[in-house]
């Protein structure tokens, strides 16, 4: 069965997503010229930033985790990897600006690493769905054995924390300190001129790049993963185009990171929701198929005895009569012999269409077995069950089906057999279907196309 992450892109979301990425390039045009305008709003909007980034970034995490279990593509995990990673470093990131542990940002206090946590996070981040996408290209829909499953599981969860703890304690003290290449007045020019950009930047183009070469976007989640990479790329084009913080690029760069993050998570709701829509769907079908006969619509057995056992607890609750009609085709062996299973199963569809027509909406009508047919009659004494079944004997004779050359009646009938169950006489649902089936018997017996004696055998089982 497909899930979420496998669906093909509707038309609709292709061209959602086509014009989210025209819209956003149309903006990034549009600020580009003012890009080092100032703006009066600060750092004040930083913290709410960071921690919108670091939320939204853990839940897209814990869905793509939750998908890699069902899935078990090694793909997925990594993918998993890629946002718990952003989501940690970005949390980290959190609690390094200033006044949040120390007035001046760092933690432990002192330790000034935002510069290296900005480039750890995103490099990380591009180069772990580089990975993705490698795998992906390499695994494709191979399984992996439980124990293989359990442990690449168990190594989701734990590679982030220790892909941030390697990033932050032990790479950070191995590079030159970063945040020297931002000036006090805000202005990191020189972090931009330094490669560090431009190597941001060749990281989301062949992030970016890898999820459209090995997916071609051929399920709706990898190509939000791909707008979600433009986004990125866009984020970092302004931010690498402006040289001073909290002017008109640089806030614009960060709306865009955050609009990634958003637009990734939206999409993978939106495609859960899909699948739990197609489930409730096809759930519902497949109970509709287990409740009903599929030749001839009826209920099928396995209801039919769900449905009596329940009737006979409602007549425990409510004392009332309660009757059970079986009926079965007479002759039908030469009928089927003379004219075919074809034919023969047009005439057991004539003839259940007519028994449910014959009886009210709420009684129970069933496809019993082969050419048999019961009925639940709640609320029923012997007089208006007989009345009923004699109606549907004189139904199917009004039918009017032919019989084969030589047959003892020109036209198809049917024996009906009754037994109408007193209240308060305590019963099991088999014992009742056997004094029905005597009836039926006895309606045979005594020569076909008749209603059988009310069977009255006072001891239950
Ligand atoms: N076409 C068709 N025939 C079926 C189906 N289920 C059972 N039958 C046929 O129904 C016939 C039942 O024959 P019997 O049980 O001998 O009963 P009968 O010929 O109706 O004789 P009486 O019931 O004694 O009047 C068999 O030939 C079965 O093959 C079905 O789903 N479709």
């Amino acid at each position: 069965m497909e899930d979420s992450f496998s669906t093909a892109p509707s038309r609709r979301s292709l061209l959602l997503a086509g014009l989210i990425a025209t819209a956003m390039t149309a903006a990034v045009l549009m600020i580009l010229p003012d890009i080092d305008v100032p703006t009066t709003l600060g750092g004040n909007l930083r913290p709410v930033q960071i921690t919108a980034l670091t939320v939204t970034n853990s839940i897209i995490a814990y869905l793509v985790l939750l998908q890699f279990y069902a899935d078990h593509k090694l793909s997925n995990g990594l993918l998993s990897v890629a946002f718990s990673y952003s989501a940690l470093m970005s949390g980290y990131m959190l609690i390094n600006l200033p006044r949040v542990f120390s007035t001046s940002g760092g933690f432990p206090p002192g330790s000034h690493m935002a510069t290296w946590l900005w480039l750890a996070r995103l490099g990380g981040t591009a180069f772990l769905i580089l990975l993705a996408m490698l795998v992906l290209q390499r695994q494709q829909d191979r399984p992996l054995s439980k124990r293989v499953r359990f442990q690449a599981l168990s190594l989701c969860v734990v590679a982030p924390l220790g892909l941030a703890w390697f990033a932050i304690a032990v790479l950070s003290r191995l590079v030159p300190d970063l945040n020297s290449l931002v000036k006090d007045n805000g202005d990191y020019s020189a972090l931009t001129h330094s490669g560090i950009g431009a190597f941001l930047l060749a990281s989301w183009f062949v992030a970016l790049l890898s999820v459209l070469l090995v997916t071609r976007l051929r399920s709706a989640f990898h190509c939000w993963l791909a707008l979600s990479g433009y986004s990125y790329l866009l984020y970092l084009i302004m931010a690498c185009s402006s040289s001073i913080r909290y002017t008109v690029g640089w806030h614009a760069s960060r709306f865009f990171e955050l609009a990634a993050a958003g637009i990734m998570l939206g999409a993978l709701l939106f495609e859960v929701l899909k699948l739990q829509t197609r489930l409730q769907h096809s759930y519902r079908q497949a109970y509709e198929a287990s409740i009903h006969d599929s030749l001839t619509g009826l209920h099928s057995r396995r209801h039919f005895d769900a449905m009596l056992e329940m009737a006979l607890q409602q007549q425990a609750r409510h004392p009332a009569p309660l009757t059970l009609l079986m009926a079965d085709i007479d002759f039908f062996k030469q009928y089927n012999d003379h004219f075919g299973h074809v034919e023969g199963d047009l005439c057991i569809q004539r003839i259940a269409a007519c028994m449910a027509e014959q009886l009210r909406g709420g009684d129970t009508v069933a496809r019993y077995g082969g050419e048999e047919f019961v009925a639940i009659l709640q609320y029923c004494d012997q007089v208006q069950a007989r009345q009923a079944a004699e109606r549907f004997r004189a139904a199917v004779e009004s039918l009017a089906l032919p019989t084969p050359p030589g047959s003892l009646r020109p036209v198809v009938t049917v024996s009906v057999g009754l037994y109408c169950h007193p209240a308060g006489s305590p019963a099991t649902a088999g014992w009742l279907v056997e004094q029905a089936d005597r009836s039926l018997y006895a309606a045979k017996h005594a020569g076909r196309n008749r209603i059988g004696p009310p069977e009255t055998s006072p001891t239950a089982a």
